[in-house]
């Protein structure tokens, strides 16, 4: 899938949100997308999902099944959830059996009956997870799909993100949290400034900056660096 030129913004007189991206997503392999609150990553995650169009350039080589997650799942809705499930899956043509399996996985299946404004947001997240799992997408895109998680379903997620791509799922992932960084062969784009960099080690505008800083504060100047866009590796993790 190839993204050329494009462009996009939520309307007219605003700014570009994004301008000029490029990029081609490798088939079967994971792409992380960071970037500063703000500039543009779920935009970017929207149109790559077909969620939205861009206003210049063109998008081709979408896969037809697409699996999405937004990064707050919509719970103001008047349904329970395996009713949401079932309809979900009934748009998709799947059958409803394939919901089990996922809210076994995910350990939500003593929800199914709890209406979805009643859910807390970290199980609404896993419901949201559940339904882009649903139809065995092609390319499955996660908008913060750690946020809200438990620490069981969090630590089980990049497993079950390489399981996906071994069978040739495409994933596409923001991920403030960096629950993917241990991932072997992960693919990093940066969005700033409106535009799209693929970010690695060996980039030739990129260096590395070691920071000295203390124990009890290494989580805390973590959480800000990465919230800051910044591509931080603990050397003991
Ligand atoms: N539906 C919308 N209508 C108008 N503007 C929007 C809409 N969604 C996002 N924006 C604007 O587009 C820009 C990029 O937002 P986006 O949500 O893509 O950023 P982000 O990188 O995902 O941020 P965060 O890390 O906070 O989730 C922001 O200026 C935001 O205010």
């Amino acid at each position: 899938m190839r993204l050329e030129n494009v462009a996009f913004r939520y309307r007219r007189r605003d700014p570009w949100v994004l301008k000029d991206v490029t990029l081609s997503l490798t088939p079967g392999g994971i792409t992380e997308v960071t970037g500063r609150n703000g500039a543009g990553k779920s935009t970017l995650l929207r149109l790559i999902a077909g969620l939205r169009h861009p206003h210049r350039g063109t998008i081709e080589g979408r896969p037809r099944r697409v699996g999405y997650a937004p990064e707050r799942f919509p719970v103001d809705q008047p349904f329970t959830v395996g009713s949401y499930l079932r309809h979900m899956a009934a748009i998709r043509r799947v059958p409803s059996r394939a919901i089990g399996p996922w809210a076994e996985r995910l350990a939500f299946q003593h929800l199914l009956d709890v209406r979805l404004p009643e859910l807390s947001k970290g199980s609404a997240q896993k419901v949201g997870l559940a339904q882009a799992l649903l139809a065995d997408p092609a390319l499955l895109i996660l908008d913060e799909p750690f946020a809200g998680l438990d620490a069981t379903t969090r630590d089980a997620l990049p497993a079950l993100i390489t399981e996906l791509t071994t069978r040739g799922t495409t994933v596409v992932v923001s991920d403030h949290q960096r629950c993917i960084e241990a991932l072997p062969d992960v693919t990093r784009l940066h969005v700033a400034d409106a535009t799209v960099t693929p970010l690695t080690p060996t980039s030739p505008n990129t260096r590395v900056l070691e920071v000295i800083v203390r124990e009890d504060e290494i989580d805390t100047v973590e959480t800000k660096l990465r919230a800051d866009g910044y591509d931080v590796r603990r050397p003991d993790r």
